[in-house]
C-alpha cells in the first residue's frame, strides 16, 4: 500500500503529537492552556443564546457557572471547599480573593454564591465570545488605566448591590500573581464594602505550585483547597477606616493561604512564578 504525502504527514502527526505531549512538560502546558481558553470560548458560544433570552442579567451567571463546572474533571483538579457556612448571609456582601491565574475561574465557579458578579478588567470584554458571555452575565468591567472611571464604576456598584440585591467578587491584588504570597491590596473592594455598609468575605485559594507553574510551563493534575473565611463587618466604618480594614483582611488571607498551601508534609506555599 502506497501512502501519499498527506497520509504520511497525518501518521507522523498522530504518532508525534502523543509522544511529544507525554515527553515534553512544556508542550503539555501549552496544549492544556490552549484547550482551556479554546474550550471556554467554545462553551461561551453555547451560553450566549441561552443568556441572551434574559438580556444582561446577573442570573445569567448561573448559566456560566453550570457550564464551567465540569472543567476541573477534564484537568483532574480536585477542589476541596472549607467554610461554606460563612456564605450563609442573606444580604449582599463583597467577596475578596487571591488571584494566581486564569485557572482561578475553576475555584470561583465551585463556590460562586447566587447573584454574585465579578469585577474584571475591561480587556476581558473584548475576549470574543467569552467577553460577550461575561457582559450578558452582568460582569462589572473597569478600566484600570483610568482610576477615576474605575472608582466611579465601583461607586455605582455599591448602589446596585443594595438596590438589586447583588454580591460582588473582587480580586484586590488587581492582577494575577504567582509569587507564592499575596500582593499589596488595592483598596477599591474595601471602599465598595464600606460605601454599601456590607460585610467583606475573604476567600483564599491554596497555592497551585504543586500542579501549575507558568514559569516552569508545568501543568499536571492536582489538588486545591478553597477556604471561605468568616465575614468582616463594615457597619459604622467610614472611608478613613479603609486602609486598616484592607490590611486586616489581607493579614487574615495570608495566614490562611500559608496554612492551606502547606498542609501536606514537606510542602509550603514556596515561590511560584
Ligand atoms: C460558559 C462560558 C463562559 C465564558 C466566560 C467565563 C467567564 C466567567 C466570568 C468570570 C470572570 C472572571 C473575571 C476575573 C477577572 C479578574 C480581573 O480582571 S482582576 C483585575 C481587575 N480588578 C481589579 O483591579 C480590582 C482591584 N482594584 C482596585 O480595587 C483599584 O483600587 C481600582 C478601583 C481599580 C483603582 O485602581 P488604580 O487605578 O490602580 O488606583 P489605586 O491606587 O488603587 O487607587 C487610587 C486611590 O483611590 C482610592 N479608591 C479606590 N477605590 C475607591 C472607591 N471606590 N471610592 C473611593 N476611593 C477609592 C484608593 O484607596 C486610592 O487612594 P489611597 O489614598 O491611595 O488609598
Ligand atoms: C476574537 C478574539 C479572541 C480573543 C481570545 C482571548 C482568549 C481568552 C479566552 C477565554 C477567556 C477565559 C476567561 C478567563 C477568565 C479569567 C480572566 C483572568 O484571569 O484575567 C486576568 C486578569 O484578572 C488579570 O490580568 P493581568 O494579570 O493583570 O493581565
Amino acid at each position: 500500500m502506497e501512502l501519499s504525502v498527506a497520509q504520511w504527514l497525518l501518521v507522523v502527526c498522530l504518532v508525534a503529537f502523543p509522544l511529544l505531549y507525554e515527553w515534553s512538560v512544556s508542550f503539555k502546558y501549552f496544549c492544556k492552556m490552549a484547550f482551556y481558553n479554546g474550550w471556554i470560548l467554545t462553551l461561551a458560544i453555547l451560553a450566549i443564546p441561552i443568556c441572551a433570552v434574559r438580556g444582561r442579567n446577573v442570573e445569567n451567571m448561573k448559566v456560566l457557572q453550570f457550564m464551567l463546572l465540569h472543567i476541573k474533571y477534564l484537568y483532574g483538579i480536585k477542589i476541596e471547599v472549607r467554610g461554606w457556612e460563612n456564605f450563609n448571609i442573606k444580604e449582599p456582601y463583597v467577596v475578596v480573593s487571591n488571584h494566581q491565574s486564569s485557572l482561578d475561574l475553576l475555584g470561583m465557579m465551585e463556590i460562586l454564591p447566587s447573584r454574585c458578579v465579578p469585577i474584571a478588567k475591561r480587556e476581558l470584554m473584548y475576549a470574543g465570545t467569552a467577553g460577550l458571555a461575561c457582559w450578558l452575565a452582568g460582569v462589572i468591567f473597569i478600566n484600570r488605566k483610568k482610576t477615576d472611571d474605575a472608582i466611579s464604576v465601583m461607586t455605582e456598584a455599591a448602589d446596585t448591590m443594595l438596590k438589586e440585591d447583588v454580591r460582588v467578587w473582587v480580586f484586590p491584588e488587581g492582577t494575577r500573581n504567582h509569587s507564592g504570597s499575596l500582593l499589596p491590596f488595592k483598596r477599591g473592594a474595601f471602599h465598595l464594602a464600606v460605601q454599601a455598609q456590607v460585610p467583606v468575605i475573604p476567600v483564599v485559594m491554596s497555592s497551585y505550585k504543586d500542579f501549575y507553574c507558568k514559569k516552569e510551563k508545568k501543568f499536571t493534575t492536582g489538588k486545591c483547597t478553597v477556604r471561605i473565611l468568616p465575614g468582616v463587618h463594615t457597619k459604622g466604618l467610614s472611608s478613613d477606616d479603609v486602609p486598616e480594614l484592607a490590611d486586616r483582611v489581607r493579614d487574615m488571607m495570608i495566614e490562611a493561604f500559608t496554612q492551606i498551601s502547606s498542609e501536606r508534609p514537606g510542602k509550603g506555599p514556596g515561590v511560584m512564578h
